[in-house]
Order: C-alpha cells, then structure tokens, then sequence
C-alpha cells in the first residue's frame, strides 16, 4: 500500500501523453484534474503534457486550448498559480493513431520533453480516445519502441468501455500483454476515484458495526442507482456504439456492487483488494436467456421535460439513427451466488435523461421479526434502511422507527445522517485527480486487472446478447425527465418490493 505521506507528494517525473486530446474527455476532465492537482502541489515540477490528435494545430495553439480547458473545468483555490503556468509545458503532436509517423513524431517530441522538461524518460500515455483505436495505439507505441521501460517507466491508461463484450476485452488483454507487463497496464474507472467511493471500504471495514449484519441473514436486498439528468450531449457516435450497459453497467455499477458485496481483504494490498473483487464479480452466474427475458428491463428515452426545458428524444440526438436499438435505460436483477449472499437479490438501475442526477446504494434490511406494535395500531413496520449517497449529495443516511413524542404508540421514520459536507466543503475535482496522481506514482490499487474487467463481462455479455437477438418495437419507451419504463417499477413490484431512492 502506498504509504500516505507518498501521497502527499507530486507525482513523478513524466510526459503525460494524451491520445484524443481535442476529445470531450481531455477537455472536460483531464486538463481540469492536472490543473487541480497542480493547485495542491501534486503535480511534479518535472512536467510535459503531450496531446495527440488529428487536428492541424501548433504548439501554441494547443496551449491556449488546453489553458481555456483546464480554466474552464477547475476550481482553483485562492492563490494558486494561474493557467498559463500549468500550459507552458504543453506540446502538441498531430497524427493519425493509425499513422507509424505519428509515433516517430511522438518519440521525437518525447526526447524533447526529457531535455527541456527533465521528464527522466518516464512517460505516461493516456488512451482518452474511441475504444476501437485503443488496440491500434498500443501497436504503434509498441512498434515505435515507446513501450520499452529501458530509459524510465512507460505506464498506458485505458479508457472504458474496455472491449464490447467478453470475447473482444479478452483480446484487448492479449493484445496488452503482447506490448507491455500487466504493470504498466492502468485499466481506469473514474467512479474509483470519487470521494464517496473510497470511502465505502472505508465504511465497511473500519466499522465493527455494520459487518455481523452484513449478510443473507439480516439484509433483505441490494439497490444501486446511477441516475443522469444529462442526455448523450453530443456523444451520439460513441453512444450508438456503446448502450447504457456498456458505457455504466459494465464497469462503474459493477465496481459499486463489488464494493458492496466482496469479503473483507486480508490486507489493503492492491492485489488482495482484487482478489476480492473478482471472487464477487465471478459468483454472479451468467444468466440464462429466459432469465434475461425476466430479470434484466432496457429503455430508449423519448422527448420530454428534463430541469424545465423540453429536450429531443434519444433517436433525435446528432449521430444517432432515427431506428435506433441502442439502450439508454437498463435496470437489473441479479444474484450473487455465494455463501454471504445467496438469496438476496441485488438490483441495479442507471439511465440517461432521467428526472435528476442521482447515484445511491441503497441497503435494505429485513423486517423485524415480532409485530410488538400491533396492539398500538401499527400493522406495518418498514424496514430498516442504509443508504449511501454518492452524488451529487455525498451522505451515508440510516433510516428507523422512533416514538413520535406525545401519548400513544406513533412510529415515525427518522433518519441518522453523516453527509460529508461534515467535513467542510469538498475541494472541487473531477473525480480524475487521485487517479491520475495514481498513475504517476505507480499505485495500481484502484485500477482494473484483466480477470476484473473480463468477470464484469461474463456478467453483462449474455444480457446484450439477448437484447441484440430481439426487435426494439417499444423504444422509445420512456420519457425524458421520468424515472424509465414502468417494466423498471415492475422488476422490483413483482418481488414485492419497489425502489427507494428517487422514482
Ligand atoms: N467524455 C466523457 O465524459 C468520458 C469518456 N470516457 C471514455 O474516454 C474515451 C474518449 O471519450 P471522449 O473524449 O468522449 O471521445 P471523443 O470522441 O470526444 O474524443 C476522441 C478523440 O479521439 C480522436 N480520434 C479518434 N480517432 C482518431 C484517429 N484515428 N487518429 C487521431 N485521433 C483520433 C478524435 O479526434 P477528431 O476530433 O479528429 O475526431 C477525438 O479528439 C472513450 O473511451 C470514453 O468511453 C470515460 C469516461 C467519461
Ligand atoms: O463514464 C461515463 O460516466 C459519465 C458519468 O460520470 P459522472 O462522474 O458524472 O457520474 C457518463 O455521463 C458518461 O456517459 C460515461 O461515459
């Protein structure tokens, strides 16, 4: 485990690459979470960012980009140096990532960077491009000789969705693996980096509390709710591509019921946190196709009111076919198959355009065994309630009965709250700083391995396999700004039970 005051430190030494440097990410949070990290000191000294891509643009141009990128997208606390600062080491390369030359120009730039930058040879290369060119990347890096660790370490950041499906994320890995060690492979998942995130290990191990009850035995069953009020907002070309399975389902909401679900690591070593996650992730069974047809609910968004304003329904958005199949809604129920969890179902639901943006982990307890209330004229006891607020409130709530004060037996549901704004305000992030700072340390610890990435798909390949094998008469099936399609509600009414959170 990387001690904390190593944390407290600027990372490395390197050349930050940036494949796609003109794309949406680069732009909205890479340049914003360096430019935050180099507010908090966490930034080395030692420093070139190098952004490839295929647009004619020079040196300067791309700085005052990457300057309005990074103003634009970070906070910086009072005092800090201005952008300008940050962009002196900016450089641009441009290319096709298909393109051999692109790489000679890159290993030319990349002996710069060492000499004027003191970049110690070290590199990081940040694949913040279209999934489809990532195989294509690490070819050319490889062939370019820019993978070879014999002048400083070389460290490749790969973006999600990692691979479409089971069969082509295992050739993504050996394709990885023919280029470069698993070491230097940094398989990313921004929900990891989020604050609230970190801390749900924090909640479940460093409390003796909640452990003993933590099980089969006394949780009734599992919700997680990733809800956004955004649309595809400009993405249609990679949205079309990828669904609401791929683009969430497959790798945040899966890390979230990992978090939830795994055992205890026998240490915070990165592997054996791993090994933990993977064990849960594999004791999900794959699902038949007549559990898929029962248990798993896809939705395509309509026109509709989202925060006041009437947007365009999902077949409308640039890029996306008027006949669209793709999902922008999923809700699903599965099982985890161990000796903590049999029996308790785990449903997760996450759409676009939805009503409001919405991330929570939802807890449910059975219900108390005695109806010692009855006489009082309570029939009904609702059941207790852990829920974890992940945004854009950040909160960890428990929901119980107490006496309402006065004569008689009234129960009332009252709530026992920690919300982070305990802390005092949150430093503004993207949710990239201490992943990206991570990666320049070399901590792996909340970055996916191979068997992780593959045991998610092994969850969610035979789902998409069915939906794709089915005629999408119903879509779109929802409406903007509603809570998805009534088969959502239904999924949990069936079970006799109905969502907690929002909707
Ligand atoms: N955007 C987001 O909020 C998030 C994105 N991600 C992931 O990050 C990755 C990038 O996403 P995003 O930034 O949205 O994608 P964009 O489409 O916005 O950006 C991709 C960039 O790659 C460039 N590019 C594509 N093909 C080539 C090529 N052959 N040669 C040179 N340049 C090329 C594009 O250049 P050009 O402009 O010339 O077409 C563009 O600048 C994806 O894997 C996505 O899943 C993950 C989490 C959040
Ligand atoms: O990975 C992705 O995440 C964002 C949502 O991230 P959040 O941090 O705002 O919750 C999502 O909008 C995007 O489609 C997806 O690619």
């Amino acid at each position: 485990m990387t001690s904390p005051a190593r944390r407290l430190r600027p990372g490395e030494p390197c050349a930050f690459v940036a494949f796609g440097a003109m794309g949406d990410l680069t732009r909205r949070k890479l340049l914003p979470a360096l430019y935050n990290l180099q507010a908090n000191q966490l930034l080395p000294r030692e420093l070139a960012f190098i952004g490839v891509a295929r647009r004619a643009l020079d040196d300067a141009g791309f700085r005052a980009y990457a300057e309005a990128a990074a103003r634009a997208g970070a906070a910086r606390p009072a005092g800090a140096p201005p952008a300008a600062d940050f962009t002196t080491c900016v450089h641009y390369v441009q290319g096709d990532f298909e393109d051999p030359a692109t790489y000679a120009r890159l290993s030319d730039a990349l002996a710069h960077a060492a000499k004027e930058h003191g970049t110690s040879g070290n590199a990081l290369f940040y694949l913040a491009t279209p999934p489809g060119e990532f195989s294509a990347i690490v070819r050319g890096l490889a062939g370019a000789g820019l993978t070879r660790q014999d002048a400083g370490w070389r460290r490749v950041v790969v973006e999600k969705p990692f691979g479409r499906d089971l069969d082509s994320a295992r050739a993504l890995n050996r394709e990885l693996t023919q280029a470069l060690d698993e070491g230097q492979v940094f398989r990313i998942d921004h929900y990891l980096g989020k604050e609230t995130v970190q801390n749900l290990m924090v909640f479940r191990f460093a409390n003796g509390m909640f452990e003993p009850i933590w099980n089969r035995r006394y949780v009734d069953h599992v919700q997680i709710t990733v809800a956004e009020e955004l649309g595809v907002e400009g993405r249609g070309g990679y949205y079309e591509q990828a669904g609401l399975v791929r683009d969430i389902v497959q790798n945040h909401m899966l890390q979230l019921l990992a978090l939830v679900a795994m055992e205890p690591p026998s240490t915070l070593a990165p592997e054996a946190v791993r090994n933990e996650k993977v064990k849960v992730l594999e004791a999900i069974r794959p699902m038949e196709p007549e559990q898929v047809l029962r248990d798993c609910v896809r939705g395509q968004y309509g026109a509709g009111i989202v925060g006041g304003a009437r947007v365009p329904g999902y077949r409308e958005e640039p890029g996306v076919s008027p006949e669209s199949r793709t999902e922008t809604f999923a809700a699903l129920r599965l099982q985890v198959e161990n000796w903590r969890w049999a029996g308790v179902p785990f449903y997760l639901r996450s759409g676009k355009r939805l009503a409001r943006r919405d991330t929570q982990i939802s807890i449910q307890f059975r219900r108390p065994p005695l109806l010692l209330f009855e006489e009082a004229g309570v029939e009904q006891i609702d059941p207790n309630r852990l829920d974890i607020l992940i945004q854009p409130e950040e909160a960890i709530c428990i929901s119980m009965k107490a006496k309402r004060p006065g004569p008689g037996i009234v129960l009332e549901q009252v709530k026992l709250d920690f919300s982070y704004a305990q802390f005092g305000p949150l430093p503004p992030a993207t949710g990239y700083e201490r992943l990206l700072h991570d990666v320049m340390i070399g901590d792996a610890e909340l970055f996916h391995r191979a068997d992780l990435v593959e045991a998610s798909w092994r969850i969610v390949t035979p789902v998409l396999d069915v939906w794709a094998s089915l005629p999408a008469r119903d879509f779109p099936n929802y409406e903007a700004g509603a809570w998805g399609p009534a088969a959502s509600a239904e999924l949990l009414a069936r079970d006799g039970r109905r969502w907690a959170g929002p909707g």
